[in-house]
């Protein structure tokens, strides 16, 4: 087989020409913005996921067309290497580049990306493709696939699937099969085998009830459920809301929840501590809340999915009597409170590491079994060959706890954050444990906590260090923070450039929420300050003058 490298030039030329000149950057999750300039960024992609499966012999990757949870006129791309993982950095770089270079510099791009890397155009090429329900995915779908095209790779579109599908038919297809058959209904049955044998016919049990209501973002998290409900047999009662008749992520999903901290639209008013949860529009992140009988909200967001999980898990590990490490990864956005339950009360080991989900993946491959979680509710469990195999074993010589561990390996999804995946396994330990969302909440107070968006004229001008804990640029901003900070009891804050916005993002806690209102702004203001913002001052939520963000 050979390549002509004009048919990618003549390709782009005349169907996907490049609209904007504006440089973009393959950030936390891929490449997002305004889906009418994508186009030519979607046939690129197609191109390097094609080159990227011959740089690793043929392997799948797969191709996600999405932009999770942001509004409804965006839209994304990001690549899924072969193991489940995100792009490797060093094709970050390559993405960024052959993004960027002009129609004419395309050919020539390409051809450099194959000299470098040593690409053998003639082996063969699989990648899988597959998008969210945003109406102009099918378009972009249509030029991912042009590209795999261009350079005579095999392509194999899904249709509408969710992020974490998406990630388990890329492993399904590479380990042939051992991780479960690369289909829908493959998906759905290793699932719902393991949730319905966990749950047994003890649907309800002490305060655990069997009722769920199901905020989907208007996104496809919301379609699949449908799909789950019809084949679970009513193991779980889940009511489904935002269905997809409204927009997507529009007052409503995982993200709204989480950072408004308010119910999402069009959601009925359940009876008091009713369990509710809520996904994002590709459904990777999972947040659960309720509303109590005062009428006041409540929200168990990532940080309590981890806690949660590590609890269970460890009480699985020694009733198994097996010598496994446990650990978990957070990252700055943690609630600290949330961290002082995990090294004092549960005494797992704790690591912090920059936002994105392949930084938290990749710190919990160094444990037996990793557990990790971004607070936004993004995360899952990963095991070791090493546990797994001890698993196995135990299972095989007749232990029961550990033939129950062989079926809590299967309901998680270890290929990414699931929301779902995540939300059956929530729903197994709540209802192994008897617990009410009271009881969930119950197991630490969180610190009152506050994220504020600030427009800088360059948000790169911030760069940071200790896993974003420390500013390092612009000079004397962290000092100012510090600053800042020292006037209030329990206080933390700190900030980073978003990968996904472009804003610069401050967090802060702090002992009350008044508190950690004002240090929020405090901080908001020195940015604005320091790092070129733009748009009216800033001004404290207390002077008479509105603040501007
Ligand atoms: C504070 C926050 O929630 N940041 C999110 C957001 O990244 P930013 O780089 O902060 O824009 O989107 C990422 C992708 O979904 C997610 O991994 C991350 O946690
Ligand atoms: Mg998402």
């Amino acid at each position: 087989m050979s390549i002509n490298l004009r048919t990618v030039y003549a390709f782009a030329r005349e169907m996907y020409q490049k609209k904007s000149n504006a440089r973009i950057q393959y950030g936390t999750a891929g490449f997002r913005g305004n889906a009418d300039n994508l186009d030519s960024t979607m046939f690129r992609m197609g191109v390097l996921a094609t080159l990227r499966s011959r740089v690793l012999g043929g392997a799948v990757i797969g191709v996600m067309i999405t932009a999770s949870h942001n509004p409804e006129p965006d839209n994304g791309v990001k690549l899924i290497d072969p193991k489940g993982e995100m792009l490797d950095p060093s094709w970050e770089v390559i993405a960024t580049d052959l993004a960027n270079v002009t129609d004419q510099e395309l050919e020539e791009q390409v051809a450099k990306i194959i000299k470098e890397n040593n690409i053998d155009v003639s082996s063969s090429s699989n990648v899988y493709v597959g998008m969210d329900n945003r109406y102009h995915s099918p378009r972009l779908l249509k030029a991912v696939a042009d590209g795999v095209i261009a350079l005579k790779g095999n392509v194999k579109e899904f249709g509408i699937v969710t992020t974490p599908m998406m990630h388990y038919y890329v492993v399904a297809a590479n380990t042939k099969g051992a991780y479960g058959q690369p289909t829908e209904e493959g998906y759905y049955t290793k699932l719902i085998t393991a949730f319905n044998a966990l749950r047994g016919d003890k649907l309800e049990n002490g305060n655990y009830r069997n009722l769920l209501l199901f905020d989907g973002a208007n996104g496809v998290g919301a379609r699949k459920m449908l799909q789950f409900i019809k084949r679970m047999n009513n193991t779980l009662n889940v009511e489904v809301f935002n269905k997809g008749d409204g927009k997507i992520n529009h007052e409503c999903g995982a993200d709204h929840v989480k950072v408004q901290q308010k119910v999402p639209i069009c959601m009925p008013k359940a009876d008091p501590n009713t369990r509710c949860v809520s996904v994002d529009g590709d459904a990777d992140r999972v947040v659960y809340f309720f509303t109590d009988e005062n009428g006041t909200f409540h929200l168990l967001d990532g940080d309590r999915i981890a806690t949660l999980f590590a609890d269970y898990l460890m009480d699985m590990v020694k009733k198994c009597g097996l010598e496994l490490n446990l650990g978990l990864v957070q990252t700055a956005y943690a609630n600290g409170a949330s961290t002082d339950y995990i090294v004092n009360k549960l005494k797992v080991p704790v690591a912090c590491v920059p936002t994105g989900v392949k930084h938290l993946h990749h710190k919990a491959l160094e444990f037996d079994i990793g557990v990790y979680f971004e607070a936004n509710g993004h995360g899952t469990v990963i095991f070791s060959d090493n546990a797994k195999n001890l698993i196995k074993k135990a299972a095989g010589e007749g232990n029961i706890n550990a033939k129950q561990f062989l079926l809590i390996i299967d309901v998680i999804n270890e290929t990414v954050g699931d929301a779902i995946s995540d939300m059956l396994l929530v729903e197994t330990i709540l209802n192994h444990k008897g617990w009410d969302v009271k009881d969930w909440l119950g197991c630490y107070e969180d610190l009152p906590n506050l994220q504020l968006k600030v427009k800088v004229q360059d948000r790169n001008v911030i760069t940071t260090t200790d896993a974003e804990r420390i500013c390092v640029t612009p000079v004397g901003l962290q000092e100012a923070i510090n600053g800042a900070v020292a006037n209030y009891k329990r206080g933390r804050s700190f900030v980073r450039p978003s990968g996904t916005e472009d804003v610069v993002r401050v967090y802060a806690e702090a002992a009350t929420k008044e508190d950690c209102e004002s240090l929020a702004y405090d901080v908001g203001i020195l940015v604005h300050k320091m790092a070129g913002g733009v748009g009216p001052d800033l001004v404290h939520p207390n002077s008479c003058v509105k603040a501007h963000f």
